[in-house]
């Protein structure tokens, strides 16, 4: 194990934190390399709660954590993660009297960029990574939704970061948006580790290269979206009317209905994919968990 602990990224074993009485994480345990993995999971399942504390925002009650070789439990250890880190927050706090530029400085200045000369390089930089060269005197409130969020990846994306958490960064963001950010998160991807949560089955398979499913505080899965596909094989079938006993049953473009769920004798079986794969383990009983 400490092999793993060594070449990984980050390296969590155990992690449990409650606040008061509700436990939003429960023994989790999770190994990360470079790419991009997805967090996938329903609401209040403790996605943002194990992005915290991996980006040293919280800290656990207990377990075990490695991030980029540092122990976040010390403050040597929490300062040398948080100047390889960057975090993309669900409310990144803008001030929106400030202009993009103006924001992304002040991240900068936070992060220890004292030469203002070299700061405003860098603060061009990485304005310029997501796409907003020439948008970076606007004020924020003027902004879109879509481009206050590329502001906010550009602050995390500051120093140049080894690891990247971004808590559903395309949240909120129309298709094209969506799609443009995907643009971005991909190419930064190759060249570093990049954790994101999501709740969106397409942005796993279009995006990540490894997926941790997290379900009511405890890892369901965690592999590939092939693997995670693969666990819906045999439980999706096609019909000419609606399953009664499907887990889900729509009726699809074709005018065919597919179901998810313990098929009937016989039935057509199909092909299944990520969002498949998610919606058999979400609603199985927890405690069955599954690495692949
Ligand atoms: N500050 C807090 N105080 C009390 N309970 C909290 C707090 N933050 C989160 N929780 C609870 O902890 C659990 C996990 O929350 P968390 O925000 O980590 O989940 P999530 O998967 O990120 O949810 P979402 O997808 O809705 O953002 C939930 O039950 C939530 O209500």
């Amino acid at each position: 194990m400490t092999v793993v602990a060594a070449t990984s990224v980050v390296h969590a074993s155990g992690l449990t934190l409650r606040y008061g009485r509700t436990t939003a994480l429960s023994d989790v345990s999770v190994t990360l390399h470079g790419g991009v993995t997805g967090l996938l999971g329903p609401n209040g399942a403790g996605k943002t709660t194990l992005l915290r504390i991996v980006a040293t925002a919280l800290v656990p009650d207990r377990g075990a954590l490695s991030v980029l070789g540092a122990d976040p439990r010390t403050p040597a250890g929490r300062l040398a993660v948080r100047r390889r880190l960057g975090y993309l927050p669900q409310d990144p706090g803008f001030h929106p009297g400030f202009t993009a530029f103006e924001f992304v400085d002040y991240v900068a200045i936070l992060k220890e960029l004292t030469d203002r000369r070299a700061r405003h390089q860098e603060v061009r930089r990485v304005l310029d990574a997501v796409g907003l060269t020439g948008r970076s005197g606007r004020k924020i409130r003027a902004l879109s939704g879509g481009m206050r969020q590329r502001v906010a990846l550009a602050a995390a994306l500051v120093g140049d970061p080894d690891l990247l958490i971004l808590d559903e960064p395309t949240v909120g963001l129309d298709p094209e948006q969506r799609l443009r950010f995907r643009e971005v998160i991909a190419e930064l991807g190759e060249g570093r580790a990049v954790l994101l949560s999501t709740h969106q089955t397409e942005e796993v398979m279009a995006l990540c290269q490894r997926v941790v499913v997290l379900d009511r505080g405890t890892v369901r899965f965690e592999g590939t979206p092939a693997g995670l596909a693969a666990h819906a094989r045999g439980r999706v079938w096609t019909s000419g009317s609606r399953a009664p006993g499907a887990l889900a049953s729509w009726r699809a473009g074709d005018g065919r209905y597919r179901n998810v769920g313990a098929p009937p004798d016989g039935a057509e079986l199909l092909e299944p994919t990520v969002e498949d794969g998610y919606l058999t383990l979400v609603d199985s009983p927890a405690g069955e968990e599954d690495r692949r």
